[in-house]
């Protein structure tokens, strides 16, 4: 994921261009930094059923929520103590471990939260092997980590000691980390964890501050998300409409992760490269398999045909009929010419996007 953080020439450009920096509501966002306390990400994750969700929505509610196996993510707002923190629960079912990597190449996550299911001990070796992989990834060196041993109200709960010593946990050397012993559905132990965490987390998040504050502003006045084929997440106005921008990475590796983003998606930006004839075919099966999924049955499709400064680009009909988009029926689809590094055609295909949310 480390290498899709890096943009490509026509997303840069889209989200570089002067013009688009003039509707960006400055003034808003400055305003939001001065409002903003703290802001941090803290990424939540540990094998399925181990309470991760069960913890999350504690801590958000507190309540106790009657929850399923989470197939993406889910990611809330704690205000604890006066101070902000955006957690991102990542489901733990052995198929979707993979994302987990993916947010740690996020500058923005400052700590780990790793649940561990003390009941199952048959499991334990398994949570090792999960969390020290996440662990070689130089970008976690710096954070804390926060380790709920959860389910103590089990008979059969290994001890948080016991924990910290199978987990080898001494080894981490001078990073921070805790053991915290918990019982999420009896409440228990889940706030003297967080408070720990709170206290370990380091302050550099300014940043982070207006752009969570404003992504929860846009959320309260029913924003729009689009989906944008790395994981650059930007909150931008285009013609009074509030967009929340996530660009994901197209590279082959991290395709899987698109669905994560899926369920909030109100439109979708396909980023086609005109010039590259050879691999028009696999980008119309992307984009059919990406529109099969439910969640984006609603949502109208852009297409950029980008590049289109190249000689020998297909044009943009061309790109249409390569990409079969005749085959979508009554869907809005729009593909539309442009040469992102020059800025044309960026903002044409904005405005249809616009008028089809
Ligand atoms: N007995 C007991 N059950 C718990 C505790 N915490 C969570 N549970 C239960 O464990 C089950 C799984 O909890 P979730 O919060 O959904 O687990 P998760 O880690 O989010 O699982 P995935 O989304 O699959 O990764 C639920 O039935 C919870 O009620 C606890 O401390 N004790
Ligand atoms: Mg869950």
């Amino acid at each position: 994921m480390e290498e899709s953080l890096n943009k490509t020439d026509a997303e840069k450009t889209l989200i570089n261009k002067t013009d688009m920096e003039e509707t960006l509501n400055k003034k808003d966002e400055e305003e939001t930094l001065n409002k903003t306390d703290t802001n941090c990400r803290i990424l939540m994750v540990g094998l399925d059923k181990a309470g991760k969700t069960t913890i999350l929505y504690y801590l958000k509610n507190g309540e106790i929520p009657t929850t399923i196996p989470t197939l993406g993510y889910n990611d809330e707002i704690i205000s604890y103590k006066n101070r902000n923190f955006n957690v991102f629960d990542i489901g733990g079912l052995e198929s979707i471990r993979a994302l987990w990597k993916h947010y740690i190449f996020d500058k923005n996550f400052k700590a780990l939260i790793y649940v561990i299911d003390c009941s199952e001990p048959s499991r334990l070796e398994e949570a090792k092997t999960e969390l020290y992989k996440l662990l070689e990834n130089d970008e976690a060196h710096s954070w804390p980590i926060l380790v709920y041993a959860n389910k103590q109200d089990l008979p059969e709960a290994v001890s948080p000691d016991a924990i910290t010593e199978y987990f080898d946990l001494m080894s981490l050397g001078s990073r921070p980390w805790h053991v915290q012993p918990t019982c999420a559905i009896n409440l228990t132990g889940v706030e003297e964890g967080f408070d720990w965490l709170a206290s370990n987390i380091n302050e550099k998040n300014i940043k982070m501050g207006w752009v969570l504050s404003k992504t929860d502003d846009l959320k309260k006045s029913n924003s729009h998300r689009t989906l944008l084929m790395g994981m650059n997440a930007e909150s931008v106005y285009y013609k009074n409409l509030p967009l929340n921008l996530l660009d994901l990475s197209g590279r082959e590796k991290v395709r899987p992760l698109w669905t994560c983003y899926y369920y909030s998606a109100k439109g979708i930006i396909y980023v086609v490269d005109s010039n590259d004839s050879s691999r028009l075919e696999e980008a119309k099966d992307e984009l059919h398999s990406l529109l099969r999924f439910v969640e984006l049955q609603n949502c109208p499709v852009l297409v950029y045909a980008n590049k289109q400064d190249f000689p020998e680009a297909v044009s943009p009909d061309g790109v249409s009929d390569a990409l079969d988009m005749m085959s979508l029926g009554s869907r809005p689809c729009h593909v539309q010419g442009s040469c992102a590094v020059e800025g044309i055609g960026v903002f044409e295909g904005l405005d249809w996007l616009v008028s089809n949310i």
